[in-house]
């Protein structure tokens, strides 16, 4: 499966960003740690269906998504839209991503921004945070309960919110044992690629009423919004359905409706 790929792969290459920058170092670096821009309260507004908007280049699905892509210029794109959150993908080989991307968008917007990677490992929740993310995401499919107990605590320490993801009952049943506060529900099936909408409609029946629910993926137009905002979802992930736009300010006109 391309999530073991992907495992396989960020385990050497959280290897080689050790030897690097050692994790004595990269602590000593972040000494002074600040809080981070409330990612919670922003994704759960009252009757308002919140937008991270994400930053993609490429995917295992799709191959590279957007040829022209500047990741500075689409986080100017995003903030003037006023979405409540940008997703930084940083994985470089599947997604194209990269760490500098994340530090680039910080710099110039105000956003609260999610760092969009696998995982894995208690170096990355600190990286996180010293490449100026907000919040991280944790995947519940790659993760054991104990992980995402311990890497949640890491993170509130560090000053970091987490997305925690789940694509079926038993992932969400974890997250849940986990006490995880913000959970996002992958629309993908990661054997097959394909997307459903029908994936957040059916596990949001078992989400207790004060967590709040990202959707993700697969959601591409402004009826799949609505959709998704009738199931009383707070917020949505969205790559793809802007990173394809010539217009993106104008697709998330469209988009909000
Ligand atoms: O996007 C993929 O093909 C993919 C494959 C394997 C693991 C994760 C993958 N996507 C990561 C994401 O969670 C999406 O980038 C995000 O939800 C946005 O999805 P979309 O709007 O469909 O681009």
């Amino acid at each position: 499966m391309i999530l073991d790929k992907i495992v396989d792969y960020k385990k050497k290459r959280v290897e080689e960003e050790k030897q690097q920058l050692p994790l004595g170092k990269l602590m000593e670096e972040l000494s002074c740690i600040h809080p981070p821009r409330n990612f919670k309260k922003l994704l759960s507004k009252e009757n308002q269906l919140a937008i991270i908007a994400e930053i993609k280049k490429a995917s295992p699905s799709k191959g590279v998504i957007r040829e022209n892509f500047d990741p500075v210029e689409i986080a100017v794109c995003y903030e003037e839209s006023k979405v409540e959150a940008v997703s930084v993908l940083t994985e470089d080989k599947f997604f194209q991503g990269n760490n500098a991307y994340l530090k680039q968008v910080r710099s110039i917007t105000s956003c609260p921004l999610l760092r969009k990677d696998f995982i894995i490992e208690d170096y990355q929740i600190y990286q996180s945070k010293l490449l100026g993310a907000d919040a991280i995401l944790l995947i519940a499919a790659i993760l054991t309960k104990q992980q995402l107990v311990d890497f949640q605590k890491i993170a509130q320490e560090v000053g970091l919110y987490c997305l925690l993801e789940v694509h079926n009952a038993e992932e969400l049943e974890k997250v849940l044992e986990a006490e995880g506060e913000i959970i996002g529900i992958n629309n993908r099936n990661l054997k097959t690629f394909k997307t459903t909408l029908k994936t957040t409609e059916k596990l949001m029946t078992s989400i207790p009423k004060d967590k709040v629910i990202v959707s993700e993926s697969g959601i591409h137009t402004r009826q799949d919004m609505k959709f998704l905002q009738a199931l009383g979802v707070n917020a949505v992930l969205i790559g793809e359905g802007f990173m394809v736009a010539d217009d993106i300010g104008k697709k998330i006109r469209e988009f909000r409706g």
